[in-house]
């Protein structure tokens, strides 16, 4: 679905921030993309969406390279989601949904059936739809977000940290959904965060980025198991380690230790037997 292939990318001339980047995405998958705070992964999601160009290399959407494509119909073919999602606030949720559908002369009735579509299935009541952006929550605006993001059917989903400021209550749920939503629709999601244990869980394949370059692509496993290199074991580190224990292995600790009413001293020992 998508292709990174050698991409050069300077924004003062001098320091690359990406540094012949290669990076394969397939259709429906999954992947999240993890690295230190200015590794450039904002800068690469831009680029696939040709906000920004490369000053080396090339990158191809659906086989074609981003060049060949028309800019607005690349557009309509990904979706792209924001942390500050930027909802018009002027327009309800109902048009802010439909907006681009809008703009491809989609009729108010049809929008209107789209528009109740997505906010359900992105967990929202169609009430909602009435609402202005400020009357909404940072959770509740991140699903319209996604929503709006669906309106145009995109094969693709770009996400930069989009559940980054949301509390950790509604972060886990909108998680969860996404991952339902995935699921259900066979979305291509390229989902970029800086939370180890986000990145983790939602992905089907990891790529760790490093001074504008892949250290490592692959499975949790490979990444927690076969790091690559000292960086990759130690960014992900116990963080990493803790994200898969929490995958169940951690409940069944607890509800064993529980259970069984230990003293803290019981439990310790407990604990180092297991
Ligand atoms: N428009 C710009 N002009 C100049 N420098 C820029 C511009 N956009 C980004 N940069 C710089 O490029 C580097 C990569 O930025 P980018 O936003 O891609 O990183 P990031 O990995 O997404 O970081 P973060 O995790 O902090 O969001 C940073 O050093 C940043 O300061």
């Amino acid at each position: 679905m998508i292709e990174v292939r050698n991409v050069f990318k300077s924004y003062d001339g001098s320091t690359s921030v990406l540094d012949g980047l290669s990076l394969d995405v397939k259709d429906g998958e999954f992947v999240t993309l993890l690295g230190p705070s200015g590794c450039g992964k904002t800068t690469l999601l831009k680029m696939i969406n040709k906000l920004i160009l490369c000053d080396k290399g090339n990158i191809k959407f659906k086989g074609k390279n981003l060049e060949a494509w028309d800019t607005i119909k690349l557009r309509r073919s990904i979706g792209y989601v924001i942390q500050q999602i930027g909802l018009f606030p002027h327009m309800n949720i109902e048009d802010n949904i439909g907006y681009v559908l809008s703009l491809e002369g989609v009729k108010t009735a049809e929008r209107h059936e789209k528009a109740v579509e997505l906010i359900e299935l992105v967990g929202m009541d169609r009430d909602m739809l009435n609402r202005y952006p400020t009357e909404l929550s940072g959770g509740q605006s991140q699903r319209v977000g996604v929503a709006r993001a669906l309106a145009a059917d995109p094969e693709v989903v770009l996400m930069d940290e989009p559940f980054g400021a949301v509390d950790e209550i509604a972060r886990t749920a909108l998680q969860d959904e996404l991952l339902a939503l995935q699921k259900k629709l066979g979305k291509t999601i390229l989902f970029v965060t800086h939370d180890i244990q986000e990145a983790l869980k939602l992905g089907s394949k990891i790529v760790l980025l490093k001074d504008g370059r892949v250290e490592q692509a692959g499975t949790k496993e490979a990444l927690l198991f076969e790091p690559a290199s000292d960086f990759v074991k130690n960014f992900l580190g116990l963080k990493g380690f803790k994200s898969i224990l929490n995958e169940g292995i951690m409940n069944e600790i607890y509800e064993k230790v529980v259970s069984e009413h230990k003293t803290m001293d019981e439990v310790y020992s407990k604990l180092q037997e297991i």
